[in-house]
């Protein structure tokens, strides 16, 4: 495939890395190369089979406008920008274009939102409270962390919650730490998931430009990241 990376900053670079490993040829644009998303124009964009976005929660609602605009396809592992995503989804569907988004592209916190699930659904009515807690970079731009959000609304839908407290914390370079705790006047669960490096996550995002090369259609990681 040609994937355009846009970001070279901490996660797009070795998403650039991991594409090249696994035999794509890779172009890469950072924020100087594409101010406003000026380079994204429809005879640029269609020299690239996918692109794939680690950029930041501005420039991406204007990077997915430009490159969806095509009826291109696109990755986006940004976070920070949900509150747009009708509005990219409805993009998508009238340019038939394709688009993968998720909060986080490790296989580890896709297991550990199956089991949130399970655990809200377990737990539910009887005398639990959550919480949720998560480590970032001292550079994370977005608060609580995405990842932090979905699992927040996993639980309060899967335990009929209003609420799911988050507190965030901005640690050195923390690749990202999440823990949900389920505590009861008798007892404690809790899920962690602590990411070593941001290698699961470029992984992820590269094999979903994999599988979304063939298709159309808007997709959140969580639905199909089975499929890869
Ligand atoms: N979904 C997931 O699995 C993951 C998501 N993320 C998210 O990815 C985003 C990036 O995270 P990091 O790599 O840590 O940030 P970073 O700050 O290290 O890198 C972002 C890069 O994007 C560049 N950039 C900004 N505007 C641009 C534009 N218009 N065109 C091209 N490049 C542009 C910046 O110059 C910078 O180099 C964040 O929103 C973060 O939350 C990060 C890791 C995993
Ligand atoms: O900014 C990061 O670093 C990360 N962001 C994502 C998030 O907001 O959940 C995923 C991961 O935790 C790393």
């Amino acid at each position: 495939m040609r994937v355009l990376v846009l970001g070279h900053g901490k996660t797009g670079k070795l998403v650039a890395e991991v594409a090249a490993e696994r035999g794509h040829s890779v172009h890469v644009l950072d924020a100087k190369e594409n101010p406003n998303a000026s380079a994204l124009t429809p005879p640029f964009v269609a020299g690239f089979d996918v692109v794939i976005d680690f950029t930041a929660p501005e420039a991406v609602v204007q990077n997915m406008r430009a490159v969806l605009a095509t009826g291109a396809r696109m990755v986006v592992g940004t976070t920070g920008w949900y509150h747009r995503l009708a509005d990219a989804r409805g993009l998508v569907e009238r340019k038939e274009a394709g688009l993968v988004y998720g909060t986080n592209f490790s296989v580890g916190v896709q297991v550990m939102l199956q089991m949130a699930k399970r655990m809200g659904e377990l737990l539910k009515n009887a005398g639990y409270e959550f919480s949720i807690e998560e480590t970032h970079h001292v550079t994370k731009l977005d608060s609580p962390s995405g990842t932090a959000l979905t699992l927040a609304n996993v639980v309060k839908s899967a335990a009929g919650l209003a609420e799911v407290p988050i507190k965030a914390h901005r640690m050195g370079d923390a690749a990202g730490l999440h823990v949900l705790q389920a505590k009861s006047a008798a007892d404690k669960l809790v899920l962690t998931h602590e990411a070593h490096s941001r290698r699961g996550f470029a992984e992820g995002a590269v094999r979903a430009a994999e599988w979304l090369s063939t298709r159309k259609g808007c997709y959140d990681f969580q639905e199909i990241y089975t499929q890869m």
